[in-house]
């Protein structure tokens, strides 16, 4: 790993000679951008807080590892998405599930090294990992494929999934607030609620209750729900897990969600590229959940593929667009892990912060 880690202290170039497709990271961790990871060049001495691994290094660590999928996970597995390919889950989601195992372990040895010098037998509370990032950038897929591959580790064979979506507003609530045309804005959701679920998850309540969301109905559905019931490893996944703490009115600062995970990741990709694949995303729903007339957006199913693409792009450019801009981006150094998507999906690199 060290010939690709930033712990190289050669001088490296302060701004890199091709910038990143995704953009740099912002001032405070900018001077050590993991974006100009590239080899020393240039002037003063440089050191980032991640370390970066091209795609193809990265890949190779999965040929240490054992194939531990059978066909019925790889039948899942494709279930999750048609146009993922099995080969981006070997080299790339594989190597990251077992680097996820190797923390698991390790904050179950911190736990019995802390309950040991405490005297104490504090019990063991799921492993929460945050997954963010843009409307459309795959969040739902990686979170559903790490989710497939974590449980195959022995350590962590029950691995649950909630998405942030059930915490918004009901459209009701939205309407009522002026906020119909900002879902998926902070103040879109109901964060109060949020949190509580991530802490009592994290304080080792046995039962935790999130409420459940309809992309089919756009909105919250009153009589479902997802139980969490102690898995040894929680995903919560969405747009805004790595907003930071809400400022209060007497200028004090709350709780953020992050406080409560034990990891986190980002997945990033140029926002052109996330356009594109929210506007594919659309066409296709077009064909298949806006055609049940219970959609919310079944009026869509009967617009030309020109209306239909325009529709899309102005979704995107009013609402989903802006949110990444002003919202979401914004959190992106705030990840533990940041996994950088090209065109076509594949991942052409990961960024690790620094133990
Ligand atoms: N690894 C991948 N390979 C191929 N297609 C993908 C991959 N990840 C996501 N997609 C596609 O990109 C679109 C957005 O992915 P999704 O997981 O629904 O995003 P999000 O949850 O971030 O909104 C979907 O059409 C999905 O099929
Ligand atoms: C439901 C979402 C806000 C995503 O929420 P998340 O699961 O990330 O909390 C998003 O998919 C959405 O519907 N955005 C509003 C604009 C649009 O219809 O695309």
């Amino acid at each position: 790993m060290s010939s690709h880690s930033n712990d190289d202290p050669r001088p490296a170039a302060p701004i890199p000679s091709e910038p990143h497709p995704t953009g740099p990271l912002p001032a405070e961790v900018a001077g050590t951008a993991p974006w100009a990871g590239s080899p020393a060049r240039g002037g003063s001495e440089h050191y980032s807080p991640f370390v970066e691994l091209a795609r193809r290094d990265w890949a190779r660590l999965a040929h240490r590892l054992e194939q531990p999928l059978n066909q019925d996970d790889v039948d899942r597995l494709r279930g999750i998405g048609e146009h993922l390919s099995l080969d981006e889950v070997a080299q790339v989601y594989l190597p990251l599930s077992r680097l996820l195992s190797i923390y698991v372990e390790s904050a179950a040895h911190l736990r019995a090294a802390t309950n040991d010098f405490l005297g104490g037998t504090t019990r063991r509370t799921p492993f929460v990992i945050g997954v963010a990032g843009s409307v459309a950038v795959g969040k739902s897929t990686s979170a559903r494929v790490l989710q497939e591959l974590l449980r195959r580790w022995p350590s962590t064979p029950r691995v649950e999934l909630v998405t942030t979506d059930g915490f918004l507003h009901p459209n009701a609530e939205l309407r009522r607030r002026g906020l119909m045309e900002r879902k998926g804005f902070p103040e879109a959701y109901d964060r109060r609620k949020l949190l509580r679920m991530v802490s009592e998850v994290k304080s080792g309540k046995p039962e935790v209750r999130a409420p459940w969301y309809s992309h089919l109905h756009y909105d919250i559905v009153p009589d479902r729900e997802v139980v969490i019931r102690s898995p040894d490893v929680l995903i919560v996944e969405g747009l805004n897990v790595l907003q930071p703490a809400r400022v209060r009115a007497d200028g004090t600062t709350g709780l953020a969600l992050s406080d409560f995970f034990d990891f986190s990741i980002y997945v990033d990709a140029n926002p052109a590229h996330i356009e594109q694949w929210y506007v594919d995303r659309f066409m296709r729903w077009r064909h298949g959940a806006f055609a049940n007339p219970e959609s919310y957006f079944h009026q869509y199913s009967y617009l030309s593929d020109e209306e239909a693409v325009q529709r899309a792009t102005d979704i995107w450019n009013r609402i989903n667009g802006p949110n990444l801009r002003e919202n979401i981006q914004p959190t992106r150094s705030r990840a533990r892990l940041v996994m950088s998507k090209s065109r076509d999906h594949s991942v052409s690199r990961v960024l690790l912060r620094k133990v």
